[in-house]
């Protein structure tokens, strides 16, 4: 049988100074996968990202991407990246957005100045895809931190990587395209077969689209498809609202009486 693990993270722990972000993570995502990343603020979601990246090294345990050791691991442009950051440029950085898409194609290609017209229409429809072909002459810097972020997702898409990583990649997105980009990735990960997966704040939305959801804490708490993270969430809900209705009962006879 093939084993079609795009990332493997096995026993991870990773320590910035003296803190431990990561402690003993496990996870995987197969191939046809659209994982949720989720967890509260500083769980170390972004920590593993950067492991998987390859950004910074586990102290314990090791990862796999497309079942090869990270340690030996060099086809980077199977995995696209969109980083949490925008990456503003200011206003007088001169390259135009159809450029900044176009350099995507660097790493496939090798030598930028040999990028043919075919190059130039695959950046164009990357960029119709996150709606902002219009802008194509226009310069980077000009434009707002929103849409510099859907220029860089363009960008990331226009190597047709295998995998794509999203950190949070609808901050700066206006509300109203938000589900029209949720909805571009539905697709990307449907039709185009692209494995995903995204860092997101945004649980009640992210997990209507994504097919898996991973949850972070240091370690990980949950790995499951969405409909089970559901009931996961249900009953955990459940059981908070339980406790917390004996801690009143309690509470109020501790009063009363
Ligand atoms: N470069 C760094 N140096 C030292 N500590 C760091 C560094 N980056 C992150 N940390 C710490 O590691 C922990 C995990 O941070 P991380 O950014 O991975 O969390 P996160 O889940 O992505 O958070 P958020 O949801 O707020 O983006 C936090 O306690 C954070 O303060």
């Amino acid at each position: 049988m093939i084993d079609c693990k795009i990332v493997k993270v096995n026993s991870v722990s990773f320590k910035y100074e003296k803190e431990w972000a990561i402690k003993h993570a496990n996870f995987t995502v197969d191939k046809g996968q659209f994982v949720a990343m989720i967890g509260p603020n500083g769980s170390g979601k972004s920590t593993l990202v950067n492991l998987i990246l390859g950004f910074i090294k586990p102290n314990i345990g090791s990862i796999q991407v497309f079942n090869q050791s990270i340690k030996q691991f060099d086809d980077w442009k199977e995995i696209g990246y969109i980083s949490q950051q925008v990456n503003r440029f200011n206003g007088g950085f001169p390259a135009s957005v159809l450029e900044v898409v176009k350099s995507g194609l660097v790493s496939r290609l090798g030598m930028f100045r040999f990028l043919k017209r075919e190059h130039t229409q695959k950046a164009i429809e990357a960029l119709k895809i996150v709606e902002m072909e219009k802008f194509a002459k226009a310069k980077i810097g000009e434009l707002s931190g929103g849409q510099q972020q859907r220029v860089f997702i363009a960008r990331a898409l226009v190597s047709d990587p295998s995998l794509l990583i999203l950190d949070e990649p609808t901050v700066g997105i206006d509300a109203k395209h938000v589900n029209d980009f949720y909805d571009l990735l539905g697709r990307l990960n449907k039709k185009n077969g692209i494995t995903l997966l995204m860092i997101s704040h945004d649980i009640g939305t992210i997990t209507k689209h994504a097919t898996h959801v991973v949850c972070v804490n240091k370690a990980i708490s949950f790995q499951g498809t969405s409909d089970e993270y559901k009931q996961f969430n249900k009953q955990n809900f459940t059981h908070v609202h339980e406790h917390m209705d004996q801690q009143l009962i309690h509470d109020h006879v501790e009063v009363t009486s």
